[in-house]
């Protein structure tokens, strides 16, 4: 079903093939072996929603032994081909996929959108980013070498950069597409082929990319995807096939899977939660650092991991901060996804919206004060009465023992906590087990490179927020994480040296 409406941009009309509550899924979802597959016959299926209307989107199927067995087999067969080409070889198809993405960019956007909530503008520049990872790693993949070591003799030892064999990549439900391209793109550039498992409550897009890979000339079964839950991705972590397990998710899970991975000594890669701070100090320009705070606590109604939800302020600036924070976050437009004007839809699931307000709701019970919003917000549009949304939170009056300012809320809730000084303020930032992003406003050069310096933390921002190019490596410090993804460092992550030696004389033998 679909239907066709024409949206007024300001600059361009757009004609819509869909619209919120216009779309029913019933292709299947898993893929492996080049195709779109049925999971398996007798599995009990759960139902995935649209966030935006909180009707049926689609059934998740959800693979069990034999599907990933299938799929692992589909990756080894597709291994063997893809890691003997040149790197050259595998970017000219790595450039198709982008190009084909460049093509299918608002479907993408659009499906993204339908399963996960988020505004069609951001929902855009995601799919961009996904794009740009691809061209990114497909550039690299030519440049991939080794070293050569002369050693006594005329003897020499030469390096060998080679894949790791079949990675496996499981995603969490904030950047569905995104997470599988940064994923992917490094994996593939390396000549490695990749299982994928989408989170359960976002199966849609993973497969969309998974089409992509096909038809830009990957051999089949070089990118798969598996759906489900923990005992799938379970099952890909145990396989004995499988070499490397590249993980986004909460700190608990990622815990598990490094368990798991331990077994058989296998890397992992943890992109996991975080709780960061943002610090703003009074010679901020503070037009610019309202402008972060909103970036670092609102994209994607605040589900993004490296939100910078614990934001300090120094006491002389925090009046006026705090009135042009919560009279912004008020004019924040709340609604249909889909639409051009919509600046926040709707969180994920419904428990995640339960969950999230239940945050709101202890840290009033703790003294914070509820500057503005903080409550589920029922859009007059009827077919989006049963979505998720709230409107977006800004807590005043916070302490550090708080649970609004310990733990991750993964929704649109920023706390507001004041300091006075650099020591302290630095000293409160770090006081955390968690390191994913940090950031800093001030006038001051010297000052901000000094309080990056001693922030705990693996992404910092001067004077922006939020922003990841892909050229620029990603991932956190302390229980945020092990290894990066983007940038040059992350093809480490993804292949491993081998060292050959070549004597070019007699064997020197002590026996
Ligand atoms: N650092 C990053 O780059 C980054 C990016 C996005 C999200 N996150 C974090 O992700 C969390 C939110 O995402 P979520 O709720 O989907 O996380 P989650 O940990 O619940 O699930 C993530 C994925 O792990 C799978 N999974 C769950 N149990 C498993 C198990 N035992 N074995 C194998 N796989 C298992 C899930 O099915 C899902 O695909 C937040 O904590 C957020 O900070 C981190
Ligand atoms: C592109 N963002 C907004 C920085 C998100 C990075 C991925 C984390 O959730």
């Amino acid at each position: 079903q679909s239907s066709v409406t024409l949206e007024a941009t300001g600059r361009a009309t757009i004609l819509r093939c869909i619209s919120s509550g216009s779309v029913e899924i019933t292709v299947p979802l898993n893929f492996w072996a080049g195709k779109r597959r049925t999971g398996p016959e007798k599995c009990s299926k759960d139902s995935v929603y649209e966030p935006a209307t909180g009707r049926v989107l689609c059934q998740l199927e959800p693979c069990g032994a034999v599907e990933v067995d299938q799929a692992v087999k589909a990756a080894k067969l597709a291994f063997g081909y893809w890691s003997k080409m040149s790197g050259m070889e595998r970017a000219r198809v790595m450039i198709e996929a982008a190009h084909i993405i460049e093509s299918n960019r608002e479907e993408i956007a659009e499906m993204e959108v339908v399963n996960n909530g988020k505004s069609i503008t951001e929902a855009r520049l995601d799919v961009d980013s996904a794009r740009l990872c691809i061209e990114y790693y497909a550039g690299l993949a030519s440049t991939l070498a080794g070293q050569h070591v002369q050693l006594p003799g005329g003897s020499f030892a030469y390096t060998r950069r080679e894949p790791l064999g079949i990675c496996v990549g499981i995603g969490a439900w904030n950047y569905p597409f995104q997470i599988a391209a940064w994923k992917s793109a490094p994996a593939l550039a390396c000549g490695n082929s990749m299982v994928f498992k989408p989170s359960p409550v976002t199966p849609v897009t993973a497969v969309m990319l998974a089409e992509i890979y096909a038809k830009a000339g990957v051999p089949e079964g070089l990118f798969n995807v598996v759906q489900g839950g923990q005992e799938t991705g379970s099952l890909l972590c145990q396989h004995p096939d499988v070499a490397k397990v590249s993980f986004t998710g909460s700190v608990p899970t990622g815990q598990k899977i490094m368990e798991m991975a331990s077994k058989g000594v296998k890397p992992v890669t943890l992109e996991l939660g975080g709780k960061s701070p943002l610090l703003i100090f009074k010679d901020s320009d503070l037009e610019n650092a309202v402008r972060g705070a909103l970036m670092a606590n609102f994209l994607s109604q605040g589900q993004v991991c490296s939100n910078g939800t614990r934001v300090f302020v120094q006491k002389d600036i925090m009046p006026e901060f705090v009135k042009e924070v919560v009279k912004r976050t008020q004019a924040i437009e709340i609604g249909d996804p889909l639409l051009e004007s919509t600046r926040m839809g709707a969180l994920v699931s419904r428990p995640h919206l339960d969950k999230v307000l239940s945050f709101v709701d202890r840290a009033k019970k703790e003294g914070a004060t509820v500057l503005c919003g903080g409550e589920p917000y029922v859009p007059s549009d009827p077919k989006l009465r049963g979505g998720y949304y709230m409107t977006p939170c800004v807590l005043g009056n916070c302490t550090d023992d708080m649970i609004c300012v310990k733990e991750e809320i993964f929704g649109p809730v920023m706390s507001v906590l004041p300091f006075e000084t650099e020591d302290e303020v630095l000293q409160r930032a770090n006081d955390t087990s968690l390191g994913l992003a940090a950031g800093v406003f001030t006038r001051d050069v010297r000052r901000a490179h000094r309080v990056v310096e001693h922030l705990k933390a693996g992404s910092c921002f001067i004077n922006n927020y939020n922003i990841t190019p892909v050229e620029v490596p990603f991932g956190g410090f302390k229980m945020s994480g092990i290894g990066r993804e983007n940038g040059q460092v992350t093809i480490e992550f993804y292949s491993q040296l081998k060292t050959v030696f070549v004597e070019m004389g007699d064997v020197d033998s002590l026996f």
